[in-house]
């Protein structure tokens, strides 16, 4: 009987010297692909993984007969990495191959992550270029109908015929729309946007890695052939969903000093065997430096990840119980950080870091001189409703400000008073509360109609919306089953998001509610 990838991995890692605790076994999780269980009690303390620094994957361990060292000048690490994994010789990649065989299908990344998603998706083929020209000279088996992305304008030149999703033939979408959540598209759907979006940044990035290679390696065809094109971002998601931070140490005894770490912590990644198959937890809050844990308490805390001159390290930092799934935090994320980066939504309850930006709902409500005097005083923007309900400070000093007037809320910033102590009307608490109440009943609301909106889509234009970023489609080449039931995921996910900002909101409602006047 062939062996499990797991198993082949749990060898290799052994022939490797990657030393791996006797309660840990790789295996699946419902919902979140292949996780870490203990198969047996671990203790808080114990050391779960030694991976010693030569099997720590880097740049340096790309051939040069892949990428030149002049020709990697320019390319980030990421893209440089993503590049070796697809398009690297079989030779050259032999030797990952039991690895490799754990990480993830392209379906995998595709089904749940936004950017490959309609909008979005044709963010990313227009950035980079992608024409149904190219596309025709590849893709002859292709039925006509879905090659059709003819540019022609209709009347006015605004509204190009244009599939680049996998949906109908449509008039492609001109505005990002709002059925994700607010961060990532930089849409409340209120009549002001939120400037920069998560996603609008990620793809910038994405597209920008696309064409170093493009440039580097033009052999590869990476735009104008389908195929390469999908194998790319298959291994960009790869690498950007497992990678981890990572300065190497010095390389010789004489030089003790630790080795700089680049400016953009983006360059310092690297990749790890079995590392790379811990799932997420949030970080919870810190611990009371001065108050040890309690023997019986049972919280399970995400593991320790510590890199030392050897190599990785992870050690538990609570008890695991058998059967328990062993966790890593890949850092204190909000839901939507953890959409775009990796894929999935954390429940509500669970992610302690979670918050959404309210500045669209909050800026609607301002004159252009309170906007103008918050941002003489570094109060413009990043207004923010954390999980459990609560407004920053930079919130409630816009209500401050619009219950106190301007002069009175510049002199309590310039000299460091409590504003609710510095308002003198007997109404003043009140109207503060009011104010951010009437913020929250109008996030409130916009959930409550966006979310009917995303319910009431069906067929094509849930395919318009959802559909798969074309050049992919045409690689996947699902049926029109298929196709629909990924979109109603997609959708489930956007609703799933909805329902999760409706809930932090009506939190905020009844806290704010229940202060005192
Ligand atoms: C570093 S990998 C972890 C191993 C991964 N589950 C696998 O099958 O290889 C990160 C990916 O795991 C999944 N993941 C991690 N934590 C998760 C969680 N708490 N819930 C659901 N999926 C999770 C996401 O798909 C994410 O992109």
């Amino acid at each position: 009987m062939a062996h499990e990838p797991t198993q082949n991995l749990v060898e290799y890692c052994s022939a490797n010297g990657i030393n791996i605790h006797t309660a840990v076994q790789p295996k699946t999780v419902p919902g979140a692909g292949l996780g870490v269980y203990a198969l047996k009690y671990i203790k808080s303390g114990e050391q779960l993984i030694h991976v010693p620094t030569r099997h720590i994957f880097t740049t340096a361990n790309i051939p040069e007969s892949f990428l030149s060292k002049s020709a990697r000048k320019g390319i980030a690490v990421h893209a440089q990495l993503a590049a070796f994994f697809a398009f690297g010789s079989e030779q050259d990649l032999q030797q990952y191959r039991p690895w490799m065989a754990t990480w993830p299908g392209l379906d995998d990344f595709v089904e749940t992550m936004p950017i490959f998603w309609g909008y979005w998706a044709e963010q990313v083929l227009d950035k980079l270029g992608w024409t149904a020209d190219i596309e025709s000279m590849t893709d002859d088996h292709l039925p006509k109908r879905r090659r059709v992305s003819d540019k022609s304008s209709h009347g006015h030149g605004t509204n190009q015929r244009c599939i680049k999703t996998d949906g109908t033939d449509s008039a492609s979408l001109k505005q990002p729309p709002f059925w994700l959540s607010p961060a990532l598209s930089g849409n409340w759907h209120a009549s002001r946007t939120l400037g920069s979006s998560l996603l609008g940044v990620m793809i910038e990035k994405l597209v920008g890695h696309m064409k170093s290679i493009v440039e580097a390696l033009p052999d590869l065809h990476l735009i104008e052939n389908n195929q390469q094109l999908t194998k790319f971002l298959h291994a960009w998601c790869q690498v950007n969903t497992r990678c981890f931070y990572y300065v190497p140490a010095p390389t010789s005894s004489k030089h003790k000093t630790k080795t700089k770490p680049p400016a953009d912590p983006n360059e310092a990644m690297a990749l790890c065997p079995f590392m790379d198959l811990f799932n997420h937890m949030a970080p919870p809050p810190p611990r009371d430096t001065f108050v040890s844990p309690t023997p019986n308490d049972t919280t399970q805390r995400p593991c320790k990840v510590r890199y030392t001159p050897t190599g990785f390290t992870v050690t538990t930092d609570s008890s695991i119980h058998p059967n328990h799934e062993i966790l890593f935090s890949y850092g204190a994320h909000t839901n939507d950080a953890l959409w775009l980066e990796y894929g999935f939504l954390l429940p509500n309850s669970t992610n302690t870091s979670d918050f959404i930006l309210l500045d669209a709902l909050i800026l609607d409500t301002l004159q252009p001189l309170d906007e103008s005097t918050l941002e003489d005083h570094g109060y413009l923007g990043n207004y923010t409703l954390h999980h459990d309900g609560s407004t920053c400070y930079r919130t409630e000093m816009v209500a401050w400000l619009l219950v106190l007037g301007r002069a009175k809320w510049r002199k309590v910033v310039e000299k460091s008073l409590d504003p609710e102590k510095a308002c003198t009307a007997p109404t003043g608490k009140a109207k503060y509360k009011k104010t951010i109440v009437a913020w929250l009943e109008r996030a409130r609301g916009l959930a409550m109609e966006n979310t009917t909106l995303l319910d009431e889509m069906g067929g094509d234009v849930l395919l318009e919306h959802f559909g798969t970023m074309a050049a992919v489609a045409r690689v996947q080449r699902k049926s029109e089953e298929e196709k629909l039931e990924t979109s109603r995921k997609r959708r489930g996910m956007c609703l799933a998001r909805w329902a999760q900002i409706s809930d932090m909101v009506e939190r905020g409602i009844e806290k704010i509610e229940a202060e005192d006047q």
